[in-house]
């Protein structure tokens, strides 16, 4: 479903990504980790066509989708749940979720996925006519996640989901991509510093430092190997 070859990134002089190489097959739930600044926005952000790239290739689906503008990406079905909501605050909670259904025809039937949403975050149905603005931050991530399950993406990109939530939230947060993971209905690249979390709901995992894959392998190789340990530890 995605398959990056060898991407290269840099701002101005500054290179950020190194011949990153990363492929994820449909219904995979595949995690990159690394430590801060290992340059995982980066690369998310470069997979939704905001940053540009300076060398290399990313396809979705056998299409190849670099250098395409943002809407042309989102619109051939790659969502991106940002570390920031990015939400409309003066528009209800109901309102900013019907937003992710922007790239579906006039009149489908969006009430099953509406209904499915309020089941992996209750709080949404509860908030539904609240302003967006008034939600708690993790409520506001809550509300990004389902506005992006709305749109029925191909691929869906979470970058670092469990930043900024407590622990009960990220057991949560966790618990619904486990079940998305079950339901085998989607394909998911969870970019996350909190190794734990991401290596506990993926089928598999590369390691990301200093903008260079390190590691993959399956989420129990990485959880073993000493790459973690050390990036995560220092020692
Ligand atoms: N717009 C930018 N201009 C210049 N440098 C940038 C820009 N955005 C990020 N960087 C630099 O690129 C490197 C990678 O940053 P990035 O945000 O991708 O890392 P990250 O792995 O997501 O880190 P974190 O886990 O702390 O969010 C960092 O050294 C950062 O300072």
């Amino acid at each position: 479903m995605l398959d990056i070859s060898n991407l290269d990134l840099a701002y101005g002089k500054v290179r950020v990504l190194h011949d990153i190489s990363l492929e994820i097959a449909e219904h995979e739930v595949v995690t990159l980790i690394g430590p801060n600044g290992a340059g995982k926005t980066s690369l998310m952000m470069a997979l939704s066509g905001i940053n540009p790239t300076i060398g290399g290739t990313f396809s979705v689906d056998g299409v190849d989708l670099t250098g395409k503008p943002p809407h042309v990406i989102s619109r051939f079905g790659v969502a991106q749940v940002a570390q920031r909501s990015h939400l409309f605050p003066d528009m209800s909670v109901h309102e900013n979720l019907l937003l992710g259904t922007y790239r579906h025809k006039n009149g489908m039937d969006h009430s099953d996925m509406i209904d499915r949403i309020h089941t992996y975050f209750p709080i949404l149905r509860k908030r539904a006519s609240q302003k967006a603005g008034s939600l708690s931050g993790g409520e506001q991530k809550m509300l990004a996640f389902g506005r992006a399950l709305i749109s029925r993406p191909k691929l869906l990109l979470l970058d670092e989901p469990s930043s900024g939530l407590s622990p009960r939230m990220v057991d949560e947060l966790a618990d619904v991509v486990h079940a998305l993971r079950q339901d085998r209905s989607l394909t998911t690249l969870i970019v996350e510093q909190n190794a734990v979390m991401a290596l506990g709901v993926a089928d598999r995992g590369y390691l990301l430092e200093s903008g260079r894959i390190t590691v993959s392998g399956s989420t129990k190789e990485l959880a073993s190997s000493d790459e973690v340990r050390v990036a995560y530890l220092g020692m």
